[in-house]
């Protein structure tokens, strides 16, 4: 909360222009409706100059607080918004990619997006309502008392009812609100994951079954927000019937008050515009109440995110990585991913020295990529250690980490720019030259050069014009730019066919040859090339050795490699 700290002079000034806006309108109404009483009892002409010019005075004073509550209301509303968003983000950054792994991308998106919304809503029209409502309920109190005793009294019984009615149905608020914001995120996720993944829901003929699915989480959200609106309505109906009581009950008791001489007839039409408009604020302050279930439901979705804990501390002490010898080793690691999950990896224990290439291989589920993810500290190991050099990673910084490592995914993600743009995320100060020259050593520039703008060629949203051997190669440029010491690449050469996959295997080895190279490896060619195979089973090692020992003394390593030999041998 630290960073709205700053707003809180923005956020007492929309507060004091609300309080003088009402009041302003208030006069305005009852200035009105006293002239009009004068005009009928023949008065008004004795003193109409200082009364049209106090009116004047009044709506011109009405107009600028009306102004200055709005400017400083949306003015604080929307930094607030900024700020959340960017300390959003920076709390994604943090947990991620863990958080990212665990929550469904829609849940994330509708937080980041429509709950923070909600709030901007919150800080612009409902804060500082409890404070308007207050302070000019009580100065409309005190007039209608100098008027007469008895119309305070009145007031306040129904004000307190007013404000009663939404704290009698704030349990179901609170309840509904929460059920509104989680179906809405679940619809969002739904149709996240469906623009998301429409290629396989088209491929696999699976478009019913998803419209279907679709059609439920929509029916759930429509469900929540009837209840939701029904309750609004119910509420609101008895917040008008209050309203209209009160109106009816001060219609007579003024008019027995007048009748009497307790009260000059002049007053009647000022006591009554009073005590109509004097519901206003606090009909704003229960319209606030009622959407307080939403409310609350999202800013705690918004501060979950905020407060959530990383679950990797970055607490090492910086170090010289030019100094540090870029080995990767291994020491006896086990994980499991969540206390009551069988250990995902094992005992794990390998080294890959400075210079060599080590795939890891194993079939689905053994344990590679868990490696790899505890090598890029997503998670720390349950016992044991990884360390570069002979560094634990743990004691270094993540900047520092992020510094030795370049990764090349299988699923490689072009932003929204242009391609030398995404090629410069690799070391964002490289010149137009340098560039060109990973490009070069990519294979990508031939391909670039092509394209209708070359380098200048927006890539396009999720890189969706590029082939996906196109985005790889741009992938290997950004690491080739980069220049970390250590590469890993995870399957990174699966979606290409054999010929751009055999060219890619050469680029990479020329482009890193003495670098230290780990990769995630299914391709019995990427195998073949590694110096050293690491073969796990089960999330333990099955078995260390190149490609020949192995073949020739382990079961597993030959389970896996024979049927991709033969496949290979019959299309030669
Ligand atoms: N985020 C996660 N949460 C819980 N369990 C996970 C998670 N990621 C992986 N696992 C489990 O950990 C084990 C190892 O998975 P891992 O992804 O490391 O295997 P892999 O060898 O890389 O498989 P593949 O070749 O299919 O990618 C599997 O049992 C998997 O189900």
């Amino acid at each position: 909360m630290g960073n709205l700290r700053q707003h809180y002079v923005g956020m007492v000034c929309a507060v004091v222009c609300g309080i003088f806006n009402h009041l302003f309108t208030i006069a305005v109404s009852a200035l009105c409706a006293y002239m009009v009483s004068l005009a009928l009892e023949q008065h008004l002409m004795q003193s109409w100059k200082p009364l049209f010019l106090s009116l004047g005075v009044l709506i011109l004073l009405r107009v600028i607080s009306y102004f200055a509550e709005m400017w400083f209301a949306h003015d604080v509303a929307f930094k607030v918004l900024a700020d959340l968003r960017i300390l959003l983000l920076e709390a994604v950054e943090r947990v991620s990619p863990a958080i990212l792994l665990n929550r469904r991308s829609g849940q994330l998106a509708s937080t980041l997006m429509s709950d923070v919304e909600l709030l901007e809503w919150f800080f612009a029209h409902s804060f500082g309502s409890v404070f308007v409502a207050g302070s000019v309920s009580v100065t409309l109190l005190i007039f209608l008392g100098w008027l007469h005793p008895i119309l305070p009294i009145i007031m306040l019984a129904f004000l307190a009812v007013l404000v009663i009615i939404p704290f009698l149905m704030k349990k179901k608020a609170d309840e509904q609100g929460a059920n509104v914001r989680k179906e809405l995120g679940d619809a969002n996720s739904v149709t996240v994951e469906g623009l998301q993944g429409m290629k396989e829901i088209l491929m696999l003929n699976n478009v019913e079954a998803y419209q279907d699915k679709n059609r439920r989480y929509m029916e759930k959200m429509y469900v929540s927000q009837y209840h939701y609106g029904r309750r609004l309505g119910t509420e609101g109906a008895l917040l008008q019937l209050t309203v209209g009581l009160s109106s009816l009950c001060m219609l007579g008791v003024t008019a027995v008050l007048v009748f009497k001489g307790q009260l000059a007839f002049t007053y009647y039409p000022v006591v009554m515009m009073v005590a109509g408009l004097a519901f206003n604020p606090v009909l704003e302050l229960c319209n606030t109440a009622r959407n307080f279930g939403l409310i609350f439901a999202a800013a705690s979705r918004v501060f979950q995110v905020i407060d959530a804990k990383p679950l990797v501390e970055d607490k090492g002490t910086p170090v010289d990585t030019s100094k540090l010898e870029s080995s990767v080793t291994f020491e006896q690691v086990s994980f499991r991913y969540r206390e009551e999950l069988e250990p995902a990896v094992k005992d794990i224990s390998f080294t890959v020295k400075p210079g060599q290439r080590v795939a890891l291989v194993g079939h689905s589920g053994s344990g590679k990529s868990t490696c790899v993810s505890l090598l890029l500290r997503y998670w720390d190991p349950e016992s044991g250690a990884i360390r570069i050099g002979q560094r634990d990673i743990r004691q270094m910084t993540m900047d520092n980490l992020r510094e030795l490592i370049s990764v090349v995914l299988q699923d490689v993600y072009l932003f929204n720019v242009s391609i030398k743009e995404n090629i410069r995320l690799g070391r964002v100060d490289a010149t137009d030259e340098e560039v060109e020259k990973a490009a070069k050593t990519a294979m990508a520039h031939e391909f670039i050069v092509e394209l209708p703008e070359g380098y200048d060629t927006v890539a396009g949203e999720r890189g969706l014009s590029l082939s996906g051997g196109q985005r790889q190669r741009i992938a290997i440029a950004r690491a080739i730019l980069k220049g970390s010491p250590i590469l890993v690449l995870d399957e990174a050469v699966s979606s290409l066919d054999s010929e751009n996959e055999a060219e890619i295997q050469r680029t990479i080895e020329r482009a890193y040859s003495g670098f230290t190279t780990l990769i995630v490896a299914h391709r019995i060619s990427t195998i073949m090339s590694a110096d050293l195979l690491v073969v796990l089973d089960k999330g333990c090692i099955a078995g260390i050795g190149t490609h020949e020992e192995l073949f020739n003394t382990n079961k597993i390593y030959r389970e896996l490699v024979l049927p991709q030999i033969c496949v290979k041998g019959t299309e030669g």
